[in-house]
């Protein structure tokens, strides 16, 4: 695996830097075409290994490389996106509403610069082609604009001469500061062309001031400083600067939250999937409208006409717009209700059959599908497993989002489920969790959590955090037991492999290989010792109405009293209940 920053000279082919624009080629499937732009390569012919290749023109990003066999990257012809990172040295910042060990989790990530590499990962699995990127460390973020406003015309300047449509910021931007970066993004100012025609005539760009940001490391070819053109912090909204008519190419500001919704609305393929990304997007929508207004001003201002009839006209439709979406919003609410139903039915069903249920949970990426594919050839009968049977499992972020449950059987012949959910995220969007509640209360409500790590990740700690924070969000999650899988062992060297099996000396941890079956055996003991050989009972957190006595009675009587708590709607009871009576607490469980 290769990991540090690698040169993109054109579509697939792939160099390393060595010293000044001079670089080794790594991988390149078509040789010949090194020279079409923007990325040019001086010598016609590049083969893989040959150094000493003189690069014109470079689009870079730093990248990790898995599998030099996948399409490392969306073709030429896809949108061109930059992507800007952000760090912040003081507590007060975006991370503030998170818990504390999840926003230090996020902070490593962000500082080790792997949240970047992620952006750029999410930005690929969305269809993108990143062209650049850059990352800012600041103090505290900017009210108005995140990133100081000198470093935001960097961007502006840098994505422009990149031929980028979109930057994308590795964080979710505020209403406010999606609208001011996007003024920025389309200011029709001279000074961007001035540097340009600067640049171009074999001058120095003019010399920009410094906005007290902290630059980690610029597209190649930025400038070293960049303009500073209004710093007043306390500015909360970007003005309208009238400098000249000269018409800018649209450049549209998003943040990781809107990324992220892309790609599931993308993977989305079951009508409960589909229903759960509209219902997210529209919630994230809806305080953004605001910049929809600014669009649809600019479309009826028809070469500045009145501005006041103007700003009337396109309140108004904002009010309209803004009922549409909620309208739309409780519509999907309501079928999404009806969904949750089904599936509680479904859950009663099950339990009434006494099967227990395994739900794999985990960054994506770990490798959850391959796994639920290794169960299920490990544990059909003879092994035979015909291909409709497995599940799609790539080296993608979020190739999973629709839940997939398959009968697996233990050595013993005792069967229970397995379901593959959608992976986790750092800083996965709170819209999606709420819009996907329907499908992530197959985990709260499952016997047994198996949390697969992907172990081979130097960041395999930090997911793990993220994944938790996660799962704290899920009603009844918390509460589910949980099998530790540390995957991908067999991508380790021997003695990491050997340091890390030792660790692994726990009770809830085992060492496995989803590609080579490695430690399945053991993690099936764990599975049949955790959820069949434990007294077929199911741990529940329920409020029982006071007129439902009987059911106090029955726990009483054959079940195992944790905690009880008297509330006015009944009382709260936390036990161990036998697995044929689950079903009864189904309707009044948290
Ligand atoms: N070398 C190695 N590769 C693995 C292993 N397990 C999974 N992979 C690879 O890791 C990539 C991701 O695997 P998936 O099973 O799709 O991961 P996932 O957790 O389902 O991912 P999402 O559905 O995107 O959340 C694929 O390219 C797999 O082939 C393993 O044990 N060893
Ligand atoms: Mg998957």
């Amino acid at each position: 695996m290769l990991r540090g920053q690698l040169w993109r000279l054109q579509g697939k082919s792939w160099a390393r830097p060595l010293r000044g624009r001079v670089a080794t080629v790594l991988k390149t499937t078509e040789p010949r075409t090194l020279r079409a732009p923007p990325c040019r390569c001086s010598r016609e012919a590049a083969q893989p290994g040959e150094t000493s290749v003189e690069v014109d023109d470079v689009a870079t990003a730093d990248f990790t490389t898995d599998d030099w066999d996948e399409p490392l990257v969306p073709d030429g012809s896809s949108e061109a996106v930059y992507l800007v990172g952000v760090e912040f040295t003081s507590g007060d910042n975006f991370l503030a509403n998170t818990s504390a060990e999840s926003a230090k989790a996020v902070h490593d990530l962000i500082a080790s610069g792997e949240s970047l590499q992620e952006l750029e990962r999410l930005a690929h699995a969305a269809g993108l082609r990143v062209v650049g990127s850059t990352k800012q460390r600041l103090d505290k973020p900017r009210p108005a604009t995140l990133i100081g406003k000198g470093k935001a015309y960097q961007v502006r300047d840098e994505a422009r001469r990149l031929g980028a449509t979109t930057v994308f910021f590795d964080c979710e931007l505020s209403p406010s500061q999606a609208k001011n970066l996007d003024k920025i993004m389309n200011k029709k100012s001279t000074n961007y062309f001035t540097s340009r025609a600067a640049e171009a005539a074999g001058q120095a760009p003019p010399q920009w001031e410094d906005d007290g940001g902290e630059e980690l490391f610029g597209s190649l070819d930025s400038h070293d400083g960049h303009a500073l053109w209004d710093l007043d912090e306390a500015e909360e909204e970007v003005g309208e600067e009238e400098e000249d008519c000269i018409e800018l190419e649209k450049v549209t500001v998003g943040d990781r939250t809107a990324l992220i919704l892309d790609i599931f609305s993308q993977r989305a393929a079951t009508r409960e999937g589909k229903l759960q990304v509209e219902m997210a997007q529209a919630q994230y929508q809806l305080p953004r409208l605001t910049r929809m207004w600014t669009h649809l001003e600019r479309q009826s201002g028809g070469g500045g006409g009145s501005s006041a009839q103007n700003r009337g006209m396109g309140e108004t439709q904002i009010e309209v717009d803004k009922r549409l979406l909620r309208k739309r919003i409780s519509l999907i609410k309501r079928e999404l209700e009806s969904v949750r139903a089904q599936r509680k039915q479904f859950r009663r069903k099950r339990s009434r059959a006494n099967v227990p249920v395994v739900a794999l949970v985990g960054y994506t990426n770990a490798g959850k599908s391959s796994l639920l594919n290794q169960l299920s050839v490990r544990c059909e009968t003879a092994g035979n497993v015909s291909d409709r049977k497995l599940v799609k499992a790539r080296d993608q972020l979020f190739a999973t989002l629709d839940p997939t449950t398959r009968k697996v059987r233990l050595p013993s012949g005792k069967k229970f489920l397995v379901t593959d959910t959608v992976g986790f995220v750092q800083q996965l969007p709170s819209t999606l969790i709420a819009a996907f509640r329907a499908t992530l209360e197959e985990i709260g409500s499952a016997d047994l959590l198996i949390h697969v790590v992907d172990v081979s990740s130097p960041y395999a700690y930090a997911h793990v955090d993220a994944v938790e924070s996660t799962l704290r969000e899920i009603p009844g999650a918390s509460d589910v037991p949980v099998i530790h899988a540390w995957n991908k062992i067999d991508r380790m060297g021997e003695e990491v492999a050997g340091q890390v099996r030792a660790a692994t000396n726990r009770s809830n941890t085992v060492c496995i290989s989803a590609a080579s079956g490695e430690g399945i055996g053991e993690l099936l003991e764990a599975i049949e010792s955790a959820v069949v050989s434990s007294g077929d009972m199911k741990q529940i957190t329920a409020v029982l109405p006071y007129d439902r006595g009987d059911l106090l009675d029955l726990l009483h009587s054959q079940g195992v009293m944790i905690k009880t708590e008297y509330l006015e709607e009944g009382t709260r009871v936390e036990a161990m209940v036998p697995r044929p009576h689950v079903h009864l607490f189904e309707s009044f469980s948290l």
